[in-house]
């Protein structure tokens, strides 16, 4: 606080020297922007070229402290450049002690586009700013704002080294400007800046605010689903999850939409109703007298005897269920000695299942969750009046690409050239309805006038009301088709439900046919 006194005296005497002191330090300026080229390889070059600047930072310094022999020498932190930004904006006495022959040279110096001017003109204002009072007073306000324009320079490409850059002279134009405001004494009266005080005030109000906004959405979880404040429609980068969701539901809504618009015929209904078909509660299906401790319990008689149980209606269907060929390929199709009956339909719809519930052979024809077990044509001898033919799914399976294709082309062949093919069982899984490669082969059955029959499986998963609609809406979308045998069946291996009425349809095509 003493030297204050005597600091301004000196500067006030600078300030009527004028031109000569100028001229001198513009002199020594260009010096020292000589010696910094020479370093500024160096300090790209990791903590050697760092070390080096702060003893050069020192040096310039204590020479400048030479001059008026009364600040203190210490190394510039990059905190100390930031306050003296604000110093230099935004506080008159700050600015009036500024001298003439500094400003001068530090104009002399921006000329040359130096990043390392710019520094040390900042330090130069923390230098020529007495510590203690006056850095207190004016520091604490502008302090955010300086903090914005030292961000803002580096947007703008302030911190050029290239010596170039358009942005760079730029922004010294405007500091030139700003300097030449600051030294004089009369541009920046004390009240001036106490009128920008509120404004600067509002503005930080506004930018902590905006932190704070910030921070919360960089807190939220985008798909965290168990955060409320999510569903409330927060913004998260502009898109709000609700915005973002709303086309694609819609779309699956209007699918939906269509689907339960869908009114079964009489006789669809009536035949959910009479097989007990879709998703049944165990109460439901013990009061209509059926065994819910045997497998399959529907496919059963109701109030019935277990031997009666044991009794399949049509005789075809008790016969040992017995495998004879597997084919790869369609030369290794055995011949068509039996009447044929296949099983198509996309992977893990139930076909193998299927086969097992009709014969009640669990276990023969081998079934598993993963989609893609059955990787071959597989003929079953049921006696000697009917052949089963369990295909290989398409679709979704676990299989490379090509082989899956393959099994698609021979699934294809099969079912548009085998002789002694006499109905092809669709199956079509009741919650999905057809797919694009259901089409495919439906089309290239009716190009090969094949006999096919659609089955709707696995329908103990989902309501009675939606097996029907999924029946009609299958039947309505097949009405044109000449090879479809109707009606539409619907099944469950699991429940049994409709099993029986699909035995008594295909035993009739053994009895019909003669090869
Ligand atoms: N809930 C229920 N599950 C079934 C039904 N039929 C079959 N499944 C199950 O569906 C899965 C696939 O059955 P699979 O018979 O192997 O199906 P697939 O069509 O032969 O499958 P691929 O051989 O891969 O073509 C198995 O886990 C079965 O238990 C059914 O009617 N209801
Ligand atoms: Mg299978």
């Amino acid at each position: 606080m003493p030297k204050e006194p005597s600091l301004k005296l000196n500067l006030s005497k600078k300030h009527k020297l004028g031109l000569r002191t100028s001229k001198k330090t513009t002199r020594s300026g260009n010096a020292e922007i000589s010696s910094d080229k020479g370093k500024s390889n160096s300090r790209e070059n990791g903590p050697k070229g760092d070390s080096r600047r702060k003893g050069r930072t020192r040096e310039t310094q204590s020479s400048e402290d030479g001059r008026d022999g009364k600040l203190e020498q210490r190394p510039l932190s990059f905190n100390a450049r930031k306050k003296r930004v604000f110093a230099k904006e935004e506080t008159g006495q700050n600015a009036e002690s500024y001298n003439v022959t500094e400003a001068s040279r530090k104009k002399a110096l921006l000329k040359k586009g130096e990043k390392r001017v710019k520094e040390e003109y900042f330090s130069e204002a923390k230098n020529t700013s007495p510590r203690g009072r006056v850095k207190k007073e004016y520091v604490k306000v502008p302090q955010f704002q300086g903090r914005a324009n030292a961000k803002e320079a580096g947007k703008k490409g302030y911190v050029t080294t290239d010596g170039k850059g358009t942005s760079f002279s730029k922004k010294h134009t405007e500091q030139k400007s700003d300097f030449r405001k600051d030294i004089s004494p009369n541009v920046v009266p004390p009240s001036s800046s106490t009128k920008k005080k509120p404004r600067a005030k509002a503005k930080l109000d506004d930018d902590v605010e905006m932190t704070k906004k910030r921070k919360r959405v960089i807190k939220l979880d985008p798909y965290d689903i168990s955060n409320k404040r999510l569903d409330d429609g927060i913004v998260i980068t502009g898109i709000t999850k609700e915005q973002k969701k709303e086309p694609e539901e819609n779309h699956v809504m209007s699918k939906n939409a269509q689907f339960r618009a869908i009114n079964p015929s009489p006789s669809i209904l009536s035949f959910v109703e009479n097989n007990l078909l879709g998703r049944r509660r165990m109460i439901e299906i013990k009061r209509a007298g059926y065994n819910v401790d045997l497998s399959a319990p529907l496919d059963n008689v109701p109030f019935s005897t277990s031997s009666e149980r044991e009794r399949i209606e049509d005789s075809i269907f008790r016969n040992k269920l017995e495998f004879f060929a597997a084919a790869k390929i369609s030369s290794s199709f055995p011949p068509p000695n039996l009447p044929e009956i296949a099983f198509a339909g996309r992977s893990n719809v139930g076909k193998s299942s299927l086969l097992n519930a009709l014969t009640r052979q669990w276990g023969v024809v081998r079934t598993s969750d993963k989609p893609g077990l059955t990787q071959t044509i597989n003929f079953f001898e049921l006696g000697t009046k009917l052949c089963l033919v369990d295909l290989p799914g398409y679709g979704f399976a676990y299989a490379k690409e090509e082989v899956k294709e393959a099994w698609e082309e021979l699934v294809k062949e099969y079912v548009s050239t085998r002789a002694g093919l006499k109905r092809v069982c669709l199956l079509i899984d009741t919650k999905w309805g057809m797919k694009p490669r259901d089409h495919e082969l439906i089309d290239l059955m009716e190009r090969s006038q094949t006999k096919y029959q659609i089955l709707l499986t696995k329908t103990d998963m989902v309501f009675p009301i939606d097996v029907a609609r999924r029946a009609m809406q299958i039947e309505e979308s097949l009405k044109e088709n000449k090879s479809v045998v109707k009606p539409t069946m619907m099944v469950s291996s699991k429940s049994g439900a409709g099993i029986r009425t699909l035995r008594t349809v295909l035993s009739k095509i053994a009895r019909v046919v003669k090869l």
